[in-house]
Parts: C-alpha cells; structure tokens; sequence
C-alpha cells in the first residue's frame, strides 16, 4: 500500500467560463488497494464526525442504513461490499467514477439503478470543505438513501425523468436540476421527533448539518414541487433556504405526474432568488437573512 496521498485526475479547469469541473464519463474500478493510509485516516475522521453529528439530527432511515450497508469508520468500504448489500435490498449497484458526469450519462446510470460514486476521497486539508463531490459525499451522503425502497424508487424516476428533460431544452434541465438539489442534495423531512435532515449536501458536511437546523439565518419552507423548480440556489455558501417534505411518499408522489406540462407552464415564469419568499410558501421558518451574500451569486 502506498503511504503518499492518492492522485487526484479530475479536479477544477480555468476556462473562459470561469473555474469549472472537468467532465468524465469512464466508469472505473475502485482499486481498493491504492488507498493510503491518509486516505483510510480522513474516511475514519469524517465517519466519525458526522456520525455524531447526525444523531438526532439526519433521519433515522439513513442513519440506520450505515449500519444496514455496514459502513464503519475503521476502513474506506470496497463498492463490492456494498453492493452486495445493496442489490439484495433495493436491487442498487453503484460503480466507480472519477467524479462529475455529463448529465445525459448521469441520468442514464440513475434510471437503470446505478449510482456513480467518485472513487477518490479528500485530501486531509478538504476535511471541512470540498467544492466537488468526492467518495465521502457519494458514499456517506447519498448511497444510506438508496437502501429505502421509496427512496431508491425516487431515484430511478428522478433519472428517467432527466433523460426526458434532456431532450426538451435547457429550461426543462434547469428545473429539474434545482429538484435534484433542494431534494436529494439538500432536503429536510419531518418526523414525528422533530425537522430531520435526508440531503446528501447537507449529511456530508457538519457545518450545514447545524446550520440547516438551528440557524435563524435560512427559510424552512414545505415542499412545493413547482416552487422548487423556479428557485435559484447556493453552491458557494450554506443554502439560504431549505424544503421540508412530510415523509418520502410524498416526494415520490408529488413527482409522479409528467413534468412535460409543468415545464411548459413554469418557461414564461421568473425565476425566485435563492433567499425570497412568496406568497402560497407555507414557511415553518422564516429566515432572518443573517449573514447572507447578495443574490448576486445565486446559481
Ligand atoms: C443532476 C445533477 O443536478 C447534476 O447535473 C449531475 C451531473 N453529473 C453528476 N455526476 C456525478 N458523478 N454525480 C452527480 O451528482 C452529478 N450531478
Ligand atoms: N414525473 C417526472 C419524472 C420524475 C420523477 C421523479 C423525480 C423527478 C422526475 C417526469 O415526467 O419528468
Ligand atoms: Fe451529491
């Protein structure tokens, strides 16, 4: 085993569009072996971390597929140990990948139950923050999620409906995409204790996990599928609103119907900054704003 730090390949490009991730599409080996032991150590304090940051604070569900998929702080998991699990429950695999995919092919895994993780994990000064998905946001944050049944079948719509939108345009793509990260990546769900968070954004980094709860700062707003698509978002600070749905039922309902006609009636709208209220949000909270960057930034 090496003891030097893994090589990354994918990392950011400067462009005439600014610093952007480089696209990949290969599917790729874990190659468990090359994992040194600074990598193995950053898994093992991450694990740690959340874990503890999570009780009382991520849904039961995902707390209890940790330990369903037996992800433990000791080693980096192998995928092929996982997917043993994985498969037996939801009928899941995932698959190595060197980081951000084209759409049309991250869709296309998502549809067919496959779901890429990034094969490489931070370096120990990223600990706190990484700009791109890295193993421990792939594999910690979203794959628990994929142990539910309805979750899982989420999931699968979620990715048949993106190889549709695809092919409707830009807008189309766009409101699907603000979903994707205001469920899946950023989502809080109620429970019968209190506010929960499911959003892998938010379960991978322990700052967010606090904020996204306890803060003043961020609107906490029901879920509203049409609202969610008109809504700019963060993905350079903590998000100035989040979505709460009541169970994942519901998620999976609300997004049951086709999106073709709402794609439609939602083109001539404008878009609502990141931060804004409207009228029709049922708001559970109303944020105070704090320390919010201007609308400037908002993706
Ligand atoms: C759909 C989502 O908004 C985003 O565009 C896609 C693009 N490609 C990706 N590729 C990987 N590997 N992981 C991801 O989460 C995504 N997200
Ligand atoms: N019903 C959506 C597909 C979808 C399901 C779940 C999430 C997102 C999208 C469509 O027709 O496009
Ligand atoms: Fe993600």
């Amino acid at each position: 085993m090496s003891s030097t730090a893994t090589p990354r390949r994918v990392e950011h490009q400067q462009t005439d569009k600014g610093y952007v991730p480089v696209y990949t599409t290969a599917v790729v080996e874990q190659d468990w072996d090359q994992y040194s032991e600074d990598d193995h150590r950053t898994w093992a304090t991450l694990f740690q971390r959340q874990l503890q940051v999570l009780q009382g604070r991520a849904c039961r569900e995902h707390l209890e597929a940790l330990d369903g998929l037996q992800m433990s702080a000791g080693r980096i998991p192998r995928f092929s140990d996982i997917n043993a699990l994985l498969q037996a429950a939801t009928g899941w695999t995932i698959i190595g990948v060197e980081g951000l995919l084209p759409e049309l092919d991250f869709f296309d895994h998502l549809a067919n139950r496959r779901f890429p993780v990034t094969w490489w994990i931070r370096r120990p000064d990223q600990i706190d923050y990484i700009a791109e998905p890295d193993l421990f946001h792939d594999l910690f944050g979203h794959v628990p999620l994929l142990f539910n049944p309805v979750f899982a079948d989420y999931m699968q719509a979620y990715g048949r409906g993106g190889v549709k939108a695809h092919g409707l345009g830009e807008a189309a793509l766009q409101n699907l995409t603000r979903l994707y990260w205001y469920t899946v990546e950023f989502g809080l769900i109620r429970s019968a204790e209190g506010l929960r968070i499911y959003g892998a954004g938010i379960v991978s980094s322990k700052g967010e996990s606090i904020h996204c709860l306890e803060s003043d700062a961020p609107n906490r707003i029901g879920f509203d599928l049409k609202r969610i698509m008109r809504t700019r978002y963060r993905i350079d600070t903590f998000q100035k609103t989040y979505f709460v749905i009541d169970d994942f039922q519901q998620l999976f309902d609300a997004t049951r119907p086709d999106f073709t006609q709402i794609y439609a009636e939602l083109a001539p709208m404008p878009a609502i900054p990141a931060g804004e209220t409207i009228d029709g949000d049922r708001i559970l909270h109303r944020g105070t704003g704090e320390g919010w960057l201007d609308e400037g930034g908002d993706v």
